[in-house]
């Protein structure tokens, strides 16, 4: 955790969901409900089919909803895709952006990612904004190059810590049960703050760096408690009220 940074809790719902997971969303929208919420922040992106109906789920709760993706441009002939405005339409506050799925499925490169990242604070969205090494470049030594040249080109100027939350998700760590270290986090995470402080000066020392990769209730204490960790981004623990609220929960020591 950042001392004065208010912690965000997200769940990437990824490709699932249909209606019938709204159930889990009611769940969620009031179990978060108390007097944590004043001291974590929480969010669900799910599928785009379900933001409109989840954001009047919510409606009144604090939890927020957001979407994983949106077009670089405002509108027009871009058959298949969403604009960071239809998102904002649908009430959604948040949007994901360069997650390493969309990189790697869809060849997402940085500059396309900052395009994105524009177009979401353009609609008045916060932007997540998702850097990450590979298995590879971690055993290659390049883990902080890697991530010192996604955030030098996938972050645009006007990025504050209103509009915009850094996500690192190690590829590798994405969905297979496995973490790094601790202290492996800690590194990361101090690098990534230093950066950040010296490219956008006190914004970037405000500006929220979450961890995603295999968080689950059983290590989130562990995970959250680290240095500049400032919330989660959750994927497979996200998808089960329970789960997610369990990882939520962990913050009620740590902000005690
Ligand atoms: O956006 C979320 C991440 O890709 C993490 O997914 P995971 O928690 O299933 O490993």
């Amino acid at each position: 955790m950042t001392p004065d940074i208010r912690p965000l809790v997200a769940g990437n719902w990824k490709m699932n969901g249909t209606r019938a997971s709204l159930d889990q969303i009611k769940a969620m929208a009031e179990g978060v409900k108390g007097s944590l919420s004043e001291k974590v922040e929480t969010l669900i992106c799910p599928p785009a089919t379900l933001l409109y109906v989840a954001t009047a789920l919510c409606d009144d709760s604090p939890l927020m909803i957001g979407a994983q993706d949106c077009h670089q441009k405002q509108s027009g002939a871009h058959t298949g895709d969403i604009s960071a405005e239809m998102i904002a339409d649908c009430f959604g506050t948040h949007v994901i952006v360069g997650h390493s799925e969309r990189r790697t499925d869809h060849a997402e490169s940085d500059a396309l990612v900052r395009a994105k990242t524009e177009a979401a604070h353009a609609a008045g969205l916060v932007a997540i904004v998702c850097i990450g090494e590979t298995g590879e470049e971690r055993k290659g030594g390049k883990t902080l190059d890697i991530l010192k040249r996604q955030l030098a080109e996938s972050l645009p100027d006007g990025a504050t810590a209103e509009n915009t939350v850094v996500a690192y998700e190690p590829v590798w760590a994405i969905g297979t049960g496995l973490t790094p270290t601790a202290s492996d986090v800690e590194e990361a995470h101090a690098f990534m703050r230093s950066e950040l402080v010296s490219r956008f000066a006190a914004a970037g020392g405000k500006m929220r760096i979450l961890y995603g990769g295999s968080v689950k209730p059983g290590n989130a204490k562990e995970l959250m408690s680290v240095a500049n960790v400032d919330g989660a981004l959750i994927g497979g623990a996200s998808l089960k009220a329970e789960d997610f609220l369990a990882i939520y929960g962990a913050y009620e020591e740590l902000t005690a």
